[in-house]
């Protein structure tokens, strides 16, 4: 008899597992979302076998259930599992990017004969929605799994196989652990970004364009700012301690940087970039790491409609597929940099090589 999953919140998160269970797993596939366009979407992109609204009906007989859902809601939504007749020996997991929460109520799920992993792909995008769901979205990408004392290395076995589609790299850690690592180099960030944006609003001049000033490397490091602002309002709420514990550390260490720039103290100063350019330049560059890496390449082009066209040509020739791209207009009219994103390290730098073989100037930000 086949085999059937659930998926519940079909938005970017639940649509690419689901389209990475269906790369390797004959199994059916089935979407609960509250937005019934979401879903039916689903259904018309292939994402999902089937739709249903009706969570108590949809996990019945499902062997794996996901829940998918922004991570407030994800704590409902697993309150209500409870109450629903399950199949003996389903798995259940949960994509939420905080855990220690979400974990409470984990060993509930035992005794009603039912397996609860936590889970956390540490992959995504500043999108939202179906729509940009992709199978490769996890390639490569840490995978955190957090289990109960009660769940046995075969119960994590067999979800891993079930993820097996994602190609990431699984890895286990305690939900506190998790929540102080991820709070660091994922949440924090992603409000030093609003704050940074927020910081621009404030100053923005009636005399200078300063949105289009900003266009190049503040949009690029704000980027992550243009996420989906329920699910880093549930984050926020979810992580609170760590977070105010990260920001005051923040707030310290922003006091020193001031005190060092309001006395001019040139030998601090250089020794405050060069001591951040040593440890960033020592990060790990292969490997996709919690925040993704951009694989985006900067090419310098005069009269930029005509340059697109050989630009994509010259990567089409050679099989190169482009996961954006855009104009940064900072300079005059005539001229931009184009922004290729590739899909992988590999193929950016085969890009890059044809580009320059074919005498673009061409430069990367890692
Ligand atoms: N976006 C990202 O880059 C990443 C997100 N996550 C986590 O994945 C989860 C989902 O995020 P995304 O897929 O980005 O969000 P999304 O906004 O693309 O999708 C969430 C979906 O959940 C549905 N939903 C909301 N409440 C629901 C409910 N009560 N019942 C059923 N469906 C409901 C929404 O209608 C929407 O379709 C969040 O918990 C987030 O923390 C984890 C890793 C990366
Ligand atoms: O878009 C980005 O850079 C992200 O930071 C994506 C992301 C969002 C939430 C997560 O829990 C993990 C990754």
């Amino acid at each position: 008899m086949s085999q059937k999953v659930v998926v519940i919140g079909l938005g970017l998160i639940g649509g690419s597992i689901s389209l990475a269970i269906k790369k390797e797993h004959q199994a059916k596939i089935v979407g609960c979302d509250i937005n019934e366009e979401q879903l039916k979407l689903a259904q018309s992109l292939l994402v999902v076998d089937e739709y249903e609204l009706d969570i108590h009906k949809a996990v019945v007989d499902a062997d794996l259930i996901i829940v998918a859902t922004p991570v407030l809601q994800t704590e409902n939504i697993l309150n209500l599992l409870l109450t629903c007749d399950l199949k003996e020996g389903a798995i259940i997991t949960d994509v939420g990017s905080t855990k220690e929460n979400i974990m409470e109520n984990a060993h509930r799920f035992f005794h009603k004969g039912v397996v609860f992993i936590g889970g956390h792909p540490m992959a995504g995008s500043h999108k939202s929605g179906v729509s940009a769901s992709k199978a490769h979205l996890f390639e490569n990408a840490f995978y955190i799994l957090t289990k109960g004392e009660q769940v046995s290395d075969e119960d994590v076995k067999n979800l891993r196989f079930w993820l097996n589609g994602t190609n990431a790299n699984f890895i286990e850690m305690s939900p506190h652990e998790h929540d102080e690592i991820v709070g660091v180099i994922s949440h924090f960030p992603h409000i030093i970004a609003s704050s940074l944006v927020q910081l621009l609003q404030k100053r923005e001049r009636k005399d200078i364009d300063v949105k289009r000033l900003a266009a190049g490397g503040f949009r690029d490091i704000t980027r992550i700012a243009s996420s989906n602002p329920t699910m880093w309002r549930d984050i926020t709420l979810h992580n609170r301690e760590v977070l105010i514990e990260v920001m005051d550390e923040w707030i310290n260490e922003m006091s020193s940087i001031r005190e060092i720039i309001n006395d001019s103290s040139k030998e601090k100063i250089f020794s405050f970039f060069d001591d951040a350019k040593r440890y960033r330049d020592g990060l790990p560059e292969k490997k996709k790491g919690a925040l993704p890496a951009f694989y985006d390449l900067y090419i310098d082009v005069v009269d930029h409609p005509g340059a697109i066209a050989t630009v994509t040509a010259i990567l089409a020739k050679d099989d190169i597929n482009l996961t954006n791209i855009r104009i940064i207009e900072t300079r005059e009219d005539m001229f931009g940099v184009l922004c290729l994103s590739f899909r992988n390290d590999q193929e950016l730098e085969v890009g890059k090589v044809l580009l320059e073989k074919n005498g673009f100037e061409c430069y990367s930000a890692s």
